[in-house]
């Protein structure tokens, strides 16, 4: 990909190259508007003597294209710094990740449990540009971690299946692909709620990984079709171009050529008119004048030339307009998936790693400003007797009436984020110390009030919350613990409550 933007930037250097010395006016230019065209002159001069008229050039003659040219050159400079720019952060991503990569590849190979698909996955892990890689790390340390509680060759598991579980869940839900890949890893999440054996987990790994690496491919080929696009487009812009310019260079040698032709016409007639009065400076007279308008046939032509020209011109323009059409849809797939990154797929809030950049952002204005920031961490009770009883279906239906209701009963100002499975994150910034469990009450209070019915069964759902205000020499870690730790009790002494810690 780094190949195709790098000859785009080449092309569009040239083509802006050309626009640039177009826009210079220069004698040697058909669309000069600054110097006097020669030409335009001769044929006003050439009208007052022969038709009585006089006036500007025909309109054929005028600079038509000079004015948009600066419009297009600044266009193309703006695009180029830009994509000179995202060419420099390409190269950087792609050296940091294959670095990472490789590390990655060399601790699996240590490892005496990958089985053979390992290795393919790993050839294709090696390339120079896989994307993702943040989440393609998590999945090798999944399997990983999968293939050690399944041997059970490791004395020091600290991971139970269960945990791995929700990691895998978690990460599924952190891929922003679409179509079939997003169909596939939605399956795979069903599985690993309905996992029976455990055993099957480092195969359901694998899977993803190879899944994460076709979304990654797919990325690849389609930006890589869109650059090659854009190439061919701006390849056929710069041929037009150049046919255009030497076509109006032409052009102009060609009238110039006619126009001194015309001029000795004109000269040679004056001449015979002032030396001779009598018949054969009449026939004389006729000659030249046949003369003349062999001339004039071969002007229309030129003219019909110069009318194709300006269409090419303007089949230019419709392109241009066509490459910023499509720039601003690429624009927009990127900003699309930059948005998915941090939406939780299955109840479109904020998911963990949105929740990580925000905490870091209050986090730092905490330090800054010292206005109270509360960290809230609210779990379902009893939520997988809700899968148990009424199917997946109905948990993932609560779970994003549950992200509704948590957003709804918020500020706009505060923060909410998918946690883990049916962990929510809460942020209340600028909260009054002495009243935060208001806001809490009436969130557990809403979220207990909602009608749920499955199977034609009237269900409450409640959850705990654990809560904690940042306190002098915190950090995020420590507040998140401490509001883990609040979690913990409010769980353990009843649940349906709220813990401030
Ligand atoms: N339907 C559905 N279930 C999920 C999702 N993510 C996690 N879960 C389920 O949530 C349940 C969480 O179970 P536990 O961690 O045992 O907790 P709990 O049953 O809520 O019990 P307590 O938290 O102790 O009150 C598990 O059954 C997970 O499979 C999801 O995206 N959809």
């Amino acid at each position: 990909m780094l190949k195709e933007l790098a000859s785009v930037i080449d092309r569009l250097e040239d083509l802006l190259a050309d626009l640039q010395q177009q826009e210079t006016p220069s004698p040697g230019r058909v669309f000069s508007s600054t110097t006097p065209e020669p030409i335009s002159r001769l044929v006003n001069h050439w009208q007052k003597l022969f038709v009585g008229q006089s006036g500007p050039a025909p309109s054929a003659l005028q600079p038509a294209a000079a004015s948009g040219t600066s419009r297009w050159v600044e266009e193309l400079e703006h695009l180029l710094i830009r994509l000179r720019h995202g060419h420099k952060r390409l190269h950087q991503v792609q050296q940091s990740t294959s670095n990472r990569l490789r590390q990655t590849t060399l601790l699996l190979q240590q490892s005496d449990f990958s089985p053979p698909e390992a290795d393919a996955l790993l050839s294709e892990l090696e390339g120079p540009d896989a994307g993702h890689q943040e989440q393609l790390w998590k999945l090798i340390d999944c399997y990983q971690a999968a293939l050690a509680l399944c041997t059970e060759r490791h004395t020091n598991i600290s991971t139970s299946y269960h945990e791995l579980r929700v990691r895998l869940q978690l990460l599924i839900d952190e891929l922003p692909f679409s179509g079939d890949i997003a169909s596939e890893l939605n399956k795979i999440k069903r599985q690993l709620l309905q996992l029976v054996d455990d055993n099957l987990l480092p195969g359901l790994c694998l899977q993803l990984i190879e899944l994460t690496i076709e979304g990654c491919r797919q990325e690849r080929h389609n930006s890589t079709l869109f650059l090659a696009q854009l190439n061919n487009n701006l390849g056929e812009m710069h041929h037009h171009f150049a046919i255009s310019l030497s076509e109006g260079e032409a052009l102009f040698d060609a009238r110039t050529h006619h126009g001194h032709h015309i001029a000795g016409e004109l000269r040679a007639i004056g001449e015979h008119l002032v030396s001779q009065d009598n018949a054969p400076l009449k026939e004389e007279i006729e000659l030249r004048m046949r003369s003349i308008s062999h001339v004039l046939v071969q002007h229309e032509r030129l003219q019909e030339r110069e009318r194709s020209l300006l269409n090419r011109m303007n089949a230019m323009e419709q392109q241009i307009q066509s490459l910023k059409r499509e720039s601003n849809n690429f624009k927009q797939q990127l900003s699309a998936q930059n948005d998915k990154l941090f939406i939780d797929n299955l109840t479109q809030i904020y998911n963990r790693a949105a929740m990580e950049e925000r905490l870091a952002v209050e986090y730092r204005r905490w330090l800054r400003y010292q206005t109270p920031l509360c960290v809230a961490l609210l779990d379902i009770d009893y939520f997988k007797d809700i899968n148990d009883r009424y199917g997946h279906l109905a948990g993932d239906k609560a779970l994003r009436l549950i992200a509704r209701t948590i957003q709804k009963s918020l500020r706009d100002s505060d923060f909410v984020a998918r946690y883990g499975g049916e962990e929510f994150l809460i942020l209340l910034n600028n909260v009054n110390p002495e009243h935060i469990r208001i806001p809490l009450e009436k969130l557990r209070e809403q979220l207990k009030k909602i009608p749920f019915r499955f199977k034609n069964e009237r269900v409450t759902i409640t959850a705990s919350i654990g809560a904690t205000l940042f306190l002098q020499g915190d950090n995020t870690t420590s507040a998140l613990e401490r509001a883990d730790q609040a979690l913990y009790r409010a769980k353990h002494e009843g649940r349906d409550q709220i813990i401030i810690a």
